[in-house]
């Protein structure tokens, strides 16, 4: 065959692929990542940039492009298809599927009847995210950034449930806006979304390191927007959102309901879309399942990669508490590790939780950690079912009751320190016990801001480890609201 006749049966396999019904609308734009390099001995030979696009393409699109090539005509004579990976291949967008094409028409359609400016036209070429370079970044505009140290690709662990999720994460890292935009992370509280979002930016940072980089919760982006309303400063809000290069929206499913911020999310999502730059989002299902939101949006947000996180088997648990154990300087045996994964399943930040408390536990009482003493400690953190969960308004009322206060209190404004330290510690058991967001918690405690809760919380961490008292308090609360349910 010909390199034309090669790029036309291609051409019409991706076609037929796209026309199948079974395939996920998200996957169909993969395709056109993939370049037609010749046939021979009855194979198909594709180039792509990125391993990852190699697995999808090999995995999850090879039954439908198989029995492409079997529907297509021309394609006669190939039996099979094989994917190498060139990095230094160039994929001409503009060549995209039909697929693409009508999104992509749509888009600036249904931008141009909501943005007051004109959407501009889609680039041809693939540009990199610095297609217009801003100068190096200074200290305000990394803290303007929003990222967490801790949060990085080489602190997470990968196993079975989050693999996906996490090369699709480096791949977005390595060439943002260029082949899954935007990227939507879904799945349970304390999975490990947020990980991944701080560590997309921050290795996008450290390839790039002009590009501009924010992350937000979907309530501080609501925060914003309500008071740059209140404020008279809706330029600046659109100016601060629509800048960046890479946007990272944290827990998208609290819009839910939000038309206005929506709205303003909306446009914000488009401009940055239209202009080649990256939007990667969490939320805690998939976008089919979020209620209260508009459906040009749901659309939207299937426009490029869906991937989700799922709750991590053993041995990844075990990895886990391996590696924050290594991080923090402990010795534990592994015998010990395991035990603690096997109690503790469905969430990661309770695993993590443990560990510190029996860590905890052990440094006060100058004591080696071994097998009783873990007993000890999570004799009364019983694991609790799914549709047993621990209600905010439980861990207050027994705070309250605990510390002999009134839950007003606890909501209140009192600097006295005993109220101070109950309010705490009921934040950082919130935190700790429910799947509520930091700006959530906040919220609840009178409307702090989420960074209250986030001192709390890193507090009442420290002090565990160094007040008998206060761990003790932790203990019996945290068993009181366990016992209640
Ligand atoms: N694979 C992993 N490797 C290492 N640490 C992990 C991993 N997954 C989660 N964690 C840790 O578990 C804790 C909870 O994770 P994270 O906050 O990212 O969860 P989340 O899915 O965003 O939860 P939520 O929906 O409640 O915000 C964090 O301390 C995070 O570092």
């Amino acid at each position: 065959m010909t390199e034309d006749e090669v790029q036309g049966v291609w051409a019409q396999i991706t076609r037929a692929v796209a026309d199948d019904p079974m395939v996920a609308r998200s996957l169909i734009g993969q395709l056109g990542l993939a370049v037609p390099r010749g046939v021979g001995a009855g194979s198909l030979y594709l180039a792509v940039q990125y391993d990852f696009t190699q697995r999808l393409l090999d995995h999850e699109l090879r039954p439908a492009i198989m029995s492409a090539i079997a529907k297509t005509p021309d394609a006669t004579g190939i039996e099979n298809f094989i994917v190498l990976v060139d990095p230094t291949l160039q994929v001409d967008h503009s060549v995209g599927t039909a697929e693409q094409e009508t999104e992509a028409d749509q888009s600036v359609d249904a931008s141009a009847s909501f943005d007051e400016q004109p959407p501009a036209a889609a680039p041809a070429e693939p540009v990199r995210p610095l297609h217009e370079p801003s100068p190096r970044h200074g200290r305000r505009e990394i803290e303007d950034s929003r990222l967490n140290e801790k949060y990085r690709f080489d602190t997470f662990v990968i196993g079975q449930s989050n693999r996906f999720a996490h090369a699709a994460s480096v791949a977005v890292a390595e060439a943002p806006a260029r082949a899954y935009n935007p990227l939507f992370i879904y799945g349970d509280s304390g999975l490990g979304k947020t990980h991944l979002l701080h560590a997309i930016g921050h290795y996008t940072r450290e390839l790039f390191p002009d590009v501009r980089v924010r992350y937000v919760s979907s309530e501080d982006f609501t925060n914003d927007f309500i008071n740059s309303i209140a404020n008279n400063e809706g330029a600046a809000f659109h100016q601060r959102y629509r800048s960046v290069d890479l946007l990272l929206v944290d827990d998208i499913q609290f819009l839910e309901g939000k038309a206005e911020t929506q709205e303003a999310f909306f446009h914000t999502f488009n401009t940055l879309h239209d202009h080649n730059k990256q939007v990667v989002i969490t939320s805690d299902v998939q976008p089919k399942q979020l209620r209260g939101f508009e459906e040009r949006m749901l659309s939207r947000f299937e426009w490029g990669l869906l991937t989700d996180i799922q709750v991590p088997d053993l041995e990844t648990r075990i990895a886990i508490l391996r590696k924050k154990a290594q991080r923090e300087q402990l010795v534990i045996e592994d015998e010990i590790l395991e035990f603690i994964a096997t109690k503790f399943s469905s969430n990661i930040r309770e695993l993590e939780g443990t560990l510190i408390r029996v860590t905890a536990f052990a440094s006060l009482n100058q004591q080696r950690i071994d097998m009783s003493l873990v007993q000890t400690v999570l004799k009364d953190l019983i694991s609790l079912d799914d549709d047993n969960e621990v209600q905010p308004s439980d861990i207050i009322n027994r705070t309250a009751d605990y510390f002999d206060l009134s839950v007003d209190d606890l909501y209140g404004q009192s600097r006295a320190q005993q109220i101070a330290l109950a309010r705490q510690i009921a934040m950082y058991l919130c935190r700790e016990l429910t799947p509520l967001s930091l700006p959530k918690i906040g919220q609840l405690f009178g409307g702090r801001d989420h960074t209250t809760v986030m001192y709390a919380h890193k507090k009442i961490a420290q002090l565990l480890k160094e007040r008998r008292a206060v761990y003790n308090q932790v203990m019996e609360i945290t068993a009181r609201v366990k016992q209640a349910r």
